[in-house]
């Protein structure tokens, strides 16, 4: 018998409009006791009383044993989701930015007051990516977890480049659809990319990352010139976050717009979709398809997760607790594409090795490889040039490899 859920929702705009409309649809045995909001005189399409400005009028209240959390504030959404947890109340939330944030805390608050917060929104919309990586993929060897995590920014790539929509109007349509962050620097800027494939980390590798030490680079300085180098190479741009084996010990986490093949799965995945690809070591690859933005197909995830309550479902976190553990670090060797204004900029971002260079009066680009470190560092720097750096895709030996062949051939 599945247990009743008396529900205090924080937040009524595109995700929370999007999950009550599906909980009227489907008769699960919850109900939706109140809603708090942050502005009062706003228009809502359900009676007045259902509606607070006060959050405590949910976390008080003794009868409400489920908190859904679906606010565009991430300080606020820590403090609510911390809260409700150390109440006793479980939690469901789609906020990435803090799930990300707080993550480890949250892990050890669950434990703690034996409460449960489940997040399959917050990554990727209706795609099942963190109960598959928890249960599914429990004893998988995973080498590697990446894909397209951001609908805003692959909605913006569709149409600049599918069809003819200037950067400006793609992320105007995305925001009035509803699927950008208030903050929009957030999806092209490959934050939002950053906190999704940091909490699947957590899942995957057993890892808590601070969020700050990932390199994230979004598609905020595309150009024309490099959105002809890409259709030159028949290729697409996608921003594609990647957590991936270095070997036994290491992990590599990175967010960067990446040049992508007609055989990549990835290539098909357009608009406000997205696509989930794991390596594994015995199942291989497999590719997972969906929505990652909306309010219908992130309240799915959110219903899904407020259906599994009912069961007294929660995360363990298995991979945390094992005895071999990974560490995290920006050692890995990538190829990138690199398309920049002035020459200074190679002084900041030292390459190893240099495959392709180009130069004309009103740019200049490289193709080389480049210690993700160094890509980290340089950061600021890339921004400010206006440059735009892209994964190649392309497959580079390890540092200590090319440390190694350097020694062998004598070469500085
Ligand atoms: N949009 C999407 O496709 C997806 C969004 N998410 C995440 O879901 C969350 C919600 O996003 P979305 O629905 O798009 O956001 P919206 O901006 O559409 O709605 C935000 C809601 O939060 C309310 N709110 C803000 N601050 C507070 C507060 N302190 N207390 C109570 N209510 C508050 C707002 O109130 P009011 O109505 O009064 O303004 C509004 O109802 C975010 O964390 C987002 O990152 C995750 C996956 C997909
Ligand atoms: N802004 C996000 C919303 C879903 O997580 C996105 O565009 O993917």
């Amino acid at each position: 018998m599945s247990k009743k859920l008396k529900i205090g929702l924080f937040g009524f705009g595109v995700v929370g409009q999007g999950l009550y409309d599906i909980t009227v649809s489907r008769h699960l045995n919850l109900e939706i006791k109140k809603i708090a909001i942050k502005d009062a005189s706003k228009k809502r399409s359900l009676p007045s009383e259902l509606f607070t400005t006060d959050r405590w009028e949910i976390l008080n209240d003794p009868e409400i044993n489920t908190v859904i959390e679906l606010i565009n504030d991430a300080e606020a959404a820590y403090e609510i989701v911390s809260y409700a947890l150390k109440n006793g109340k479980n939690v469901v939330s789609a906020n990435k930015k803090m799930i990300a944030l707080h993550l480890e805390e949250l892990v050890q608050l669950q434990r703690k007051h034996d409460t449960a917060l489940l997040y399959e929104g917050a990554v990727c919309g209706s795609i099942p990516i963190i109960r598959n990586l928890e249960e599914y993929y429990d004893n998988e060897l995973l080498y590697a977890v990446s894909g397209i995590f951001n609908g805003s920014s692959n909605y913006i790539l569709s149409k600049v480049f599918n069809e003819n929509q200037t950067y400006g109007d793609a992320l105007r349509k995305a925001q009035e659809l509803g699927f950008a962050e208030t903050d929009p620097t957030l999806d092209v800027g490959g934050y939002d990319a950053k906190f999704k494939v940091c909490i699947a980390a957590a899942h995957a590798y057993g890892l808590f990352i601070n969020p700050d030490d990932v390199l994230n680079i979004g598609i905020q300085n595309l150009h024309l010139s490099d959105m002809k180098y890409v259709s030159e190479k028949g290729q697409k741009l996608k921003l594609v976050p990647v957590a991936k084996k270095r070997n036994d010990n290491e992990v590599s986490i990175y967010v960067l717009p990446k040049l992508v093949e007609r055989d990549d799965f990835l290539y098909n995945v357009e608009n406000e979709y997205n696509g989930v690809s794991v390596q594994a070591a015995f199942a291989d690859q497999q590719f997972f398809f969906g929505k990652g933005a909306g309010g219908h197909p992130t309240g799915a995830a959110v219903f899904s997760d407020i259906s599994a309550l009912r069961y007294d479902y929660r995360y363990e976190y298995k991979k945390t607790l094992v005895e071999e553990k990974v560490d995290f670090n920006n050692e890995e060797v990538i190829q990138v594409y690199l398309r920049f204004n002035q020459q200074r900029l190679l002084q900041e971002l030292p390459f190893i090795s240099i495959d392709e260079t180009f130069s004309c009066k009103q740019y200049h680009y490289v193709v080389g490889s480049v210690r993700l470190a160094d890509i980290f560092n340089a950061k600021d720097a890339i921004l400010a040039d206006g440059a735009f750096i892209a994964d190649t895709g392309k497959y580079v030996a390890h540092t200590e490899t090319l440390a190694e062949e350097a020694v062998c051939c004598n070469i500085d």
